[in-house]
């Protein structure tokens, strides 16, 4: 477990982290949203003591990391995957921070091999792709075998079958009942992955709720009706005090109805319907709506600015 309490962070004249109060628990996957520059990395550098906090506190299962002896063996991170000394092997790079935590070294080759990267193990780190870095960044975070896992951005750079991995990795290890912690901006990976969210904007908190109250609590939900009835089916849900808004293309639209009522209904009074669907806005439509309001940093563009999509990702 991971408890803040009120934790802020000041360089100069900015305030990066504003009095953050929540706890990130075992046994789900906590995804830790906010636009760019919302202090997200310094949150987690703070929880790592790599950044001393300006005011308030975080704990790594009551205790100060500092205090921890072996710290690895607690809370294992993935911040930068460029952390790493190039000249080294993979192999060599996960020995010494073994060998400094008092881990194992059969640690290494298990670690090695749950992220895939026995066969590089001996070629220097130097020569690694971007994914590459990013599982052996992975690795020294397994290290330990710690029951708190950290990753800030840890879908960056890897292909497909990379990110299909490391979502079951965080799936599987959460499910082991540990705490896991991830920050992305990719919010389909998101959605895939997190089972609640802790999101935060110019440095406070905005929401810390399950994944699936964030998208009812921030968006619209509403039912989507085509039929060839339309004008009967309006004055039959007009008589049930059912309002309807048309949306173009002879499509209807009920806020927050019913779809078995509105169903039921229509097959009471002999209507045809070609479509009846709930629908849901996706969490990045959600996270736009929350966030609006503290996004620092906007594109100045003559299209739609959609920073949160998965074609911003790439340029990041
Ligand atoms: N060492 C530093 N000195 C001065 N300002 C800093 C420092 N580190 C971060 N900041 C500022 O603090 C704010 C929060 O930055 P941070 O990197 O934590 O945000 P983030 O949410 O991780 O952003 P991104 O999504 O772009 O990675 C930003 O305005 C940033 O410019």
């Amino acid at each position: 477990m991971i408890e803040l309490e009120g934790l802020t962070k000041r360089y100069g004249g900015k305030l990066a982290v504003d009095n953050l109060t929540f706890t990130v628990r075992p046994g789900v996957v906590t995804g830790f949203l906010g636009p760019n520059g919302a202090g997200k990395s310094t949150t987690m550098r703070m929880m790592l003591g790599l950044d001393r906090p300006t005011a308030g506190d975080v704990r790594i299962d009551g205790r100060h990391y500092d205090r921890l002896t072996d710290p690895l063996k607690y809370i294992g991170a993935l911040l930068d995957a460029k952390a790493v000394h190039g000249g080294r092997s993979a192999h060599n790079h996960l020995l010494c921070l073994a060998q400094s935590n008092g881990i194992p070294a059969r640690r290494v080759h298990e670690v090695l091999d749950a992220v895939g990267l026995t066969a590089v193990a001996r070629k220097k780190a130097k020569g690694f792709s971007y994914g590459m870095g990013q599982r052996l960044g992975i690795a020294a975070a397994l290290l330990g075998d710690p029951q708190i896992l950290m990753f800030d951005e840890p879908v960056n750079g890897l292909d497909p079958e990379g990110i299909h991995w490391i979502r079951h990795l965080m799936k599987s290890l959460a499910a082991q009942g540990r705490t896991v912690f991830v920050s992305s901006h990719l919010m389909s990976e998101m959605a895939l992955t997190a089972d609640h969210l802790v999101v935060i904007g110019q440095g406070r908190l905005l929401a810390d709720t399950s994944m699936a109250g964030f998208i009812a609590q921030n968006s619209r939900s509403y039912v989507r009706i085509r039929t060839p009835q339309r004008e009967r089916l309006l004055d039959v849900l007009h008589e049930a005090g059912i309002t309807a808004v048309e949306s173009g293309s002879g499509v209807l639209e009920i806020d927050g109805g019913k779809p078995e009522r509105i169903g039921e209904l229509a097959a009471q009074h002999h209507i045809v319907l070609h479509e009846l669907s709930p629908q849901q806005a996706s969490l990045e439509e959600a996270f736009m709506q929350l966030t609006a309001e503290s996004v620092e940093y906007h594109a100045h563009t003559d299209t739609p600015a959609r920073p949160w999509g998965a074609d911003w990702q790439k340029g990041d």
